[in-house]
């Protein structure tokens, strides 16, 4: 049995130091504010910000749900971004995906002000998660590099396996798994040959949403295996993974239990950061104002 990477202690001391930071804040008059946009119809988004409602409670961070319908129109959901872009108490944003088939996905995370993206969608965080500039960058791909970091399996020249290069994990995972020095090969939809890529591989990670994709004769025992895939089955959320793997490789995350619970502290650890970039800027401003005034 390959050991068993579980989440739960880091998760612990990642909510450690976010308690004593938005103390601080508090202390200084800010009361940290994430706002969650969902649009009705997608059971898994409604219990997805459920558990996020359950750790800012725990964090003190104020929570705000908005819940519109599912009928909603791109117009409508643009005016309500644009809202919570312009409320200044708001400081983070999260915009639930899926959306409903009408509404088109990018245009909306586009619409969310970079600074309050703590997802990480729009144009000017994913670009400076591309070029390694300041910003906010996903939570998922942060948090696959983080576990491997906290338990001690350095990227630097491995051979890395990544499956799935959607926007959300895989595409941002690909630029900071080089940034780690890892040698990276990325695997799709169209990839024929997967089994003799893993075969080479140091470490695996799957970022697909299909359940069952990893099974143990594609697998080794020197594998270090990174679980990012959530699948929705009646008896609760599984992995890309077959459980079974687990016997056959050198360390897995277990689904629930690994990568989701770091994705949560991540995305408030991206809050405080926007915290600190909204109040950078209005310092900024007032000084140009004054100077402005003393001219
Ligand atoms: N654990 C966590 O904290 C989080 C987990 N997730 C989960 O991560 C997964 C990926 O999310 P996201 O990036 O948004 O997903 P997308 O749906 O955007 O991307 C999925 C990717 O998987 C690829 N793919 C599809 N089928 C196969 C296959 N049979 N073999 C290999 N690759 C395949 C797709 O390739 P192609 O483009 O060629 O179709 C695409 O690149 C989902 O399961 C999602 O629920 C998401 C956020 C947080
Ligand atoms: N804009 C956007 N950003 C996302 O990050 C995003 C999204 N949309 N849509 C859906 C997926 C899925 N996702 C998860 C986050 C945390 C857990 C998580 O905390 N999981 C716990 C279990 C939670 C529980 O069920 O109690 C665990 O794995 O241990 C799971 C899944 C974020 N996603």
């Amino acid at each position: 049995m390959g050991k068993l990477l579980q989440t739960k202690g880091m998760a612990k001391q990642i909510s450690g130091h976010l308690i004593a930071e938005i103390k601080r804040m508090k202390e200084d008059g800010i009361d940290p504010t994430i706002a969650v946009l969902i649009v009705q119809g997608d059971p898994a988004s409604e219990c997805y910000a459920k558990v996020k409602q359950r750790i800012a409670r725990q964090l003190g961070i104020r929570y705000l749900l908005t819940s519109v319908h599912s009928k909603i129109t791109e117009t409508e959901l643009l005016e309500k971004i644009k809202w919570l872009n312009r409320c200044p108490s708001i400081h983070g944003i999260i915009l639930e995906l899926p959306l409903p088939k009408h509404l088109n996905a990018k245009k909306m995370a586009s619409a969310i002000a970079p600074e309050k993206d703590v997802d990480g969608l729009s144009p000017t965080n994913k670009l400076a998660c591309l070029t390694g500039d300041e910003g906010l960058y996903s939570a998922t791909p942060q948090s696959c590099i983080r576990i491997l970091d906290h338990f001690g399996y350095p990227l630097k020249g491995k051979n890395v396996v990544l499956i799935g290069c959607g926007e959300t994990v895989g595409k941002p995972l690909v630029q900071l798994l080089l940034r780690a020095n890892a040698t990276l090969t990325v695997c799709h939809a169209y990839t024929t040959d997967l089994k003799d890529h893993i075969a080479n591989a140091d470490i695996l990670i799957t970022a697909v949403g299909k359940k069952d994709l990893i099974t143990s004769d594609m697998v080794h025992h020197d594998l270090v295996i990174v679980d990012a895939g959530i699948n929705e089955t009646e008896g609760g959320i599984v992995g890309d993974v077959k459980p079974e793997v687990s016997e056959f490789v050198k360390a897995f995350t277990p689904v629930p239990g690994g990568v989701g619970k770091i994705t949560t502290m991540i995305l408030f650890e991206n809050l405080v950061k926007a915290v600190q970039l909204q109040e950078n800027k209005k310092s900024i401003e007032k000084r140009e104002v004054q100077r402005s005034e003393s001219l």
